[in-house]
């Protein structure tokens, strides 16, 4: 039986969101719903999730002490991670005092830098993937491009969103992946993987939800990734029986191995019948912003019901469908405080919806909101997602 207190009060259930970009927002909204008192934190104010918190704390999230000192004064009943940026050794001695991570502080580590859920799906759990070295050195690096051959892929090992992310496809790019790579991750200059390139014919993200019942699937996630950030994604995204029953036993065979409750979003190259495993967030994932049109019960609302113990309605082991949909981010690109104009127009469709995130402020290119689109085949809600993000014009205050 799942007891939820009354937030504000002695009896509360407390969430404390490390990470408050859009995709916790989504998931703090949907544990207000449940009456769940949640705390929002990040590195800076005013962040998205932090707008329909109860509370909220700006702190380096990479910083031992101050992320010790937080979960102390807070004594949530359950930490979820939400953005690599998190000093998560501090969650795994935490968690042996009995403090509750999401899904595990083991798995938060893991998949917080690439080498730990890289080693453990291609070394420990044999899965394939695409070859791959890691280095320290731009000397070692220039090696590791040798042995993995071009076209590679270069990230730092502690990043998202395609941030420090290349693609080496000729000599003359090899320096400056390299310098990206040290200026451009989420925790500053340091260790890289470098990939073999895997010419897939499609990627996909195939949302795992870990719960009380056990394991259960969303339909797969086609995306389109720009520089190694998400543009658009639908739902679902046409697969051979054989390649989406691999990529059920990949996802299963990861997220089994990581254990705990939740979604994740695990991440997939296919082509033909073959898929390798690429990487996993253990937590709802961007491309699965689609869900929010796609789906009764969105990756937000399943990861809150996972995490909280509570029941989610499943046919066979999959996730109840609506039918096509598609999401379509939208960037901005200045710098300031931005303003939407013309969303009237962008809702023009009545098969159309948008989000806007809330971010403060942009400072270069920045991921503010998104479109969503139902539609009668992946083609058209496409289109309707892209129209309607490309309708929004933005302005700068
Ligand atoms: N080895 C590879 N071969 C081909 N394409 C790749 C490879 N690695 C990455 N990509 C492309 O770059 C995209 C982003 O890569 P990856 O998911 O590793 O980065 P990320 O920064 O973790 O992104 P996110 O946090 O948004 O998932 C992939 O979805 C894929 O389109
Ligand atoms: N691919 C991971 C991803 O989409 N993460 C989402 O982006 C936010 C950071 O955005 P920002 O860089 O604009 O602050 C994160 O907080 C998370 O919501
Ligand atoms: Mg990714």
């Amino acid at each position: 039986m799942i007891t939820l207190g009354t937030p504000l009060s002695p009896s509360a259930t407390r969430v404390l969101l490390l990470g408050s970009g859009e995709l916790g927002k989504e998931v703090a909204i949907e544990l207000q719903r449940f009456g769940v008192e949640v705390i929002a934190a990040d590195r800076y104010a005013d962040a998205p999730a932090m707008q329909v918190a109860h509370r909220s704390h700006v702190l380096d999230m990479l910083d031992p002490a101050a992320l010790r000192a937080l979960i102390a004064q807070e004594q949530p009943h359950l930490v979820v991670p939400e953005i690599e940026a998190i000093h998560t050794d501090t969650l795994v001695a935490l968690e042996q005092e009995g403090l509750k991570v999401v899904p595990t502080a083991r798995a938060t580590r893991l998949t917080m830098d690439r080498e730990g859920i890289r080693r453990l799906a291609a070394e420990t759990l044999g899965l394939p993937t695409s070859p791959y070295r890691f280095v320290d050195t731009r000397e070692a690096y220039r090696e590791a491009i040798t042995a993995v051959g071009l076209p590679c892929v270069v990230k730092p090992v502690m990043s998202s969103s395609g941030k420090g992310q290349s693609t080496v496809r000729s000599d003359a790019d090899i320096d400056a992946a390299w310098d990206y790579a040290q200026t451009g991750g989420r925790a500053g200059a340091g260790r890289c993987i470098v990939e073999g390139f895997i010419d897939f014919d499609y990627e996909i993200t195939l949302l795992t939800v870990r719960h009380a019942g056990g394991t259960a699937f969303c339909a797969p996630i086609g995306h389109v990734q720009i520089a190694g950030d998400y543009r658009e994604s639908w739902q679902p995204q046409p697969m051979s029986p054989a390649a989406l029953q691999r990529a059920r036993d990949v996802a299963r065979a990861v997220t089994d191995d990581l254990g705990g409750r939740g979604v994740f979003g695990v991440e997939l190259f296919v082509k033909g019948d073959d898929v390798w495993f690429s990487e996993v967030s253990p937590r709802p994932h961007d491309t699965g912003l689609v869900t929010l049109a796609s789906q009764d019960l969105s990756e937000f609302a399943l990861h809150a019901r996972a995490i909280l113990g509570l029941p989610i309605p499943v046919d066979a082991d999959d996730v109840v469908q609506h039918g096509v949909a598609a999401s379509c981010a939208l960037l901005a690109q200045g710098t300031g405080v931005p303003v939407f104009s013309n969303i009237d127009g962008a809702l023009q469709s009545p098969d159309s919806a948008l989000r806007l995130f809330g971010k403060p402020s942009v400072e270069g290119q920045r991921r503010v909101g998104v479109t969503l689109a139902r539609g009668a085949d992946v083609a058209s809600a496409r289109a309707t997602a892209r129209e309607a993000a490309a309708a929004i014009a933005i302005e700068w205050t």
